[in-house]
């Protein structure tokens, strides 16, 4: 009997937080994993590609930026000349900026918008015509947040890229659910990374409140209150990338205080 074929999985800012969460809890789960992220990052990725490998896993560091829809083609590409297939691809990456709305520009927003739509734009379209021409299906996955179900003061042009992300996954999910792709967002509240300690810290210059102050105001939203770890937004992230998660199609789910189905 042949053993089954090896599931294969791509990570965007996989170099660390989330994302290096989600990439080494797929490759505990026995998926071989493309890192990627931008190249400026890609001393990390092989660090983190270090650790999979010491581990027992197989992965593929493979510098993209993801705002560049060719380079999220390659990517794809590399994944299934390195592995031979595409079976999960998780839209990590993303961006985050604190100002008030009056003191945005467009410039700023237009960043924002690059990276975190338009980078899950590529990504989910690159990884559906992938999946579609192998006939095979897949998991497509994509990071939207707790700023996607309620606006945050000072988040505005953060929480326009997420609920377009949001938006985005459930047109993607109908529209591809006849070729056995599902599509999904994790919605996470805080979580202890370098975006979060950015936004804590903006926040508080910004308000000149204590230190902390920003957990305190996602306290008083649907938030749970807590900071969460990149481990926990990963577990999720494993249950969308298995098999069981097929009837998940279309919906964002938010881990910080349990799944709404919308
Ligand atoms: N940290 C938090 O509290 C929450 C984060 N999220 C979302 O989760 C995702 C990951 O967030 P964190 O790990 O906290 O952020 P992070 O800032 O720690 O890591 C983000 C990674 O994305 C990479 N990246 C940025 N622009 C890129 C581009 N153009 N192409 C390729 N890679 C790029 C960065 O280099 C970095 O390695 C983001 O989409 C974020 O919006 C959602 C809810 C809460
Ligand atoms: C960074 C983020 O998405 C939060 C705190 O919701």
């Amino acid at each position: 009997m042949t053993a089954p074929r090896q599931r294969t999985a791509v990570i965007t800012g996989a170099a660390r937080g989330i994302g290096q969460g989600i990439a080494e809890r797929l490759a505990q789960d026995g998926f071989a994993v493309a890192l990627a992220d931008l190249e400026s990052m890609v001393e990390n990725l092989e660090e983190v590609r270090g650790r999979i490998e010491q581990a027992g896993g197989r992965a593929v560091v493979v510098p993209t930026d993801v705002t560049d829809s060719q380079q999220v083609d390659a990517l794809v590409g590399r994944t299934v000349e390195e592995f031979g297939q595409l079976d999960v691809f998780v839209a990590n990456a993303g961006i985050a900026r604190v100002a008030p709305l009056l003191e945005m520009s467009v410039d700023d927003l237009d960043a924002l918008v690059r990276v975190n739509l338009y980078g899950v734009f590529n990504s989910y379209r690159s990884a559906a015509r992938q999946m579609i021409d192998q006939g095979t299906g897949g998991k497509i996955i994509g990071a939207a947040s707790i700023a996607a179900h309620k606006g945050f003061e000072m988040l505005g042009g953060y929480s326009v890229t997420k609920w377009g992300v949001r938006g985005l996954t459930q047109v993607a999910a109908q529209e591809w659910a006849k070729h056995g792709i599902t599509v999904n967002a994790y919605c996470p509240g805080i979580v202890g990374t370098a975006m979060w300690d950015l936004i804590d810290e903006k926040m508080t210059e910004q308000s000149g409140e204590e230190r902390g102050a920003a957990l305190e105001r996602f306290s008083n939203s649907i938030s749970l209150g807590r900071v969460e770890e990149p481990r926990d937004v990963a577990s999720f992230v494993s249950y969308l990338a298995s098999p069981d998660a097929d009837y998940m199609t279309g919906q964002s789910v938010m881990i910080d205080g349990g799944i709404v189905f919308n």
